[in-house]
């Protein structure tokens, strides 16, 4: 699966704690994306992360989890995404969740289903920026500094550039993926319709979908469009 998720072009991210009826699930798991990521940064608990991984079971896609909070991960999901915040000012964000997290499940751990996400968080007036004091303020020469960092320095397999809830720079991301050797490049943030989604796609390997999911789901829906 680490492998597959590397040919991801779309994939839809649903928030555990956001409602979404069966026939909307229907029409976002069958809608030809190339995955379900279930995460969001507040307000994610156990429960409603099985309850969700239980819908979504019933279709064939993959279906990873984001941890954003160790009591809510979940068995069953075909790949742990773990986020560092590479330019959070606070290292918890960076590592210290991390390693809790790994001295609580020590030995149940399935490495082989973690993946590390480079996280570089720009929208300040997200919930996730907020919440994980991030320095915002950069050029796109600093993002691009930050990228670097994750793939040349750590070696980390995804650069994930979160603009959550607002349409971000896309000449930044393009001079992202211009620059990154080996990680791929995941772009998210105010994608909310055919037009913004061609145009992330054509700056990084793979584009998230959120929120626009449960504003208008016509939309949301053309948005894979980018990968027929
Ligand atoms: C048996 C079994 C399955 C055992 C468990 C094994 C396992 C998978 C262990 C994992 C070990 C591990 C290293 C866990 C990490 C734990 C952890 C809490 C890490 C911190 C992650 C982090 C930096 C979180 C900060 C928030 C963040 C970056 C969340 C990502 C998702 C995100 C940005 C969502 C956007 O949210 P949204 O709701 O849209 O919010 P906005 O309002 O901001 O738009
Ligand atoms: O919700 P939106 O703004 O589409 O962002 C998608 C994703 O990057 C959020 O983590
Ligand atoms: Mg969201």
């Amino acid at each position: 699966m680490k492998e597959m998720m590397k040919s991801w072009r779309h994939v839809f991210k649903l928030d555990p704690d956001r409602e979404l009826d069966d026939r909307s699930l229907d029409a976002v798991c069958m809608s030809g994306t190339d995955a379900i990521m279930v995460g969001g940064s507040s307000g994610v608990t156990y429960e409603n992360t099985i309850d969700l991984l239980s819908r979504v079971r019933h279709y064939e896609l993959p279906c990873v989890q984001e941890v954003s909070d160790m009591e809510s991960i979940v068995p069953g999901f075909d790949l742990y995404l773990i986020p560092m915040v590479l330019n959070s000012s606070n290292p918890a964000w960076i590592v210290g969740h991390q390693q809790q997290a790994i001295e609580r499940f020590g030995y149940l751990i399935p490495w082989e289903l973690l993946v590390t996400e480079g996280y570089i968080v720009l929208n300040a007036d997200s919930t996730v920026a907020q919440l994980t004091d991030a320095y915002t303020e950069l050029e796109p020469l600093g993002v691009v500094a930050y990228a670097q960092v994750a793939d040349k320095l750590m070696s980390l397999p995804i650069v994930y550039l979160e603009y959550s809830g607002t349409y971000g720079d896309m000449e930044t991301v393009r001079a992202v993926h211009e620059e990154l050797e080996d990680a791929q490049l995941i772009y998210g943030g105010g994608i909310k319709d055919l037009h913004t989604a061609q145009q992330a796609a054509a700056v990084s390997d793979t584009i998230v979908v959120g929120n626009i999911i449960y504003e208008n789901l016509e939309q949301a829906l053309q948005t894979v469009q980018v990968v027929k």
